[in-house]
């Protein structure tokens, strides 16, 4: 794993040359380190990211031969919508992940029906305390403006979603950009993992990625990097 060392922030660098030789890699160093911390400590604990990028990865992790009845699968974030909703993180990862071996893993879901996204994001914490935390396995998603999880750049709460100290396990968002209201994990929780990938794919993707780590107003993706005690890898294919 080549690394990059920019001022204050590395990271791993991880290209592949296509995208389902990406996902078979990823998806072998997550299944190891969920492995690991089965036999380290009875259980795993894994989160990971919507979108349309890591469906492959899903596929191919799905079908990884570990204790997935020993692992619980959550998500870095969420829109606040149902399940049932095309937009639904909760049912991308019941349809791509949660299928072949991955099946008998636990699934602990972000969204409930609540009031607001506030009182959602209250409750989540409240649900989602009982965890075993910490994380084992974040997979991030990066957007072509540098959010990652759910942190938008035009977010109304971005200081507090982006702070290192916040005792939260689950923020509220309302951000233009991305859309319904979001929950997410926070940062802390984030980037308290024992292993962070960064999963991009295509051309844009990287260029963004390389711009967020040049100078400049600083991007939410450098914001979690700086943060990270461990450094995160990249894992990039066109
Ligand atoms: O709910 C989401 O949308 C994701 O959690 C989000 O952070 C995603 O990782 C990026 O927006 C990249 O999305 P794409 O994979 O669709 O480019």
């Amino acid at each position: 794993m080549a690394r990059e060392q920019l001022s204050e922030v590395s990271y791993g660098w991880n290209g592949f040359a296509d995208r389902q030789d990406l996902a078979t890699a990823l998806a072998g160093e997550i299944a190891d380190r969920l492995t690991r911390a089965v036999s380290e400590r009875g259980t795993a604990l894994l989160a990971v990211s919507g979108g349309t990028t890591p469906a492959k990865l899903f596929a191919a992790l799905s079908t990884a031969p570990i204790a997935w009845d020993r692992v619980t699968v959550t998500l870095v974030d969420e829109r606040f919508v149902p399940p049932s909703s095309p937009r639904s993180n909760a049912g991308l990862v019941a349809a791509n992940l949660l299928q072949n071996k991955a099946a008998a893993a636990r699934f602990a879901p972000l969204y409930h029906e609540a009031a607001s996204i506030e009182d959602a994001a209250a409750a989540d914490s409240e649900a989602l305390r009982s965890l075993p935390w910490p994380l084992d396995v974040v997979i991030l998603g990066m957007g072509g403006d540098g959010h990652t999880a759910s942190f938008f750049p035009d977010a109304g709460n971005l200081e507090e979603l982006l702070d290192p100290a916040s005792q939260r396990i689950v923020l509220p968002v309302h951000a233009a950009s991305g859309g319904e209201p979001r929950l997410t994990l926070s940062m802390a929780r984030i980037v308290a993992a024992g292993f962070v990938a960064l999963h991009i794919e295509g051309e844009d993707k990287r260029t963004a990625f390389n711009g967020a780590m040049g100078p400049g107003a600083k991007k939410p993706i450098r914001s979690v990097l700086e943060a990270a005690p461990r450094r995160i890898e990249v894992f990039w294919a066109p």
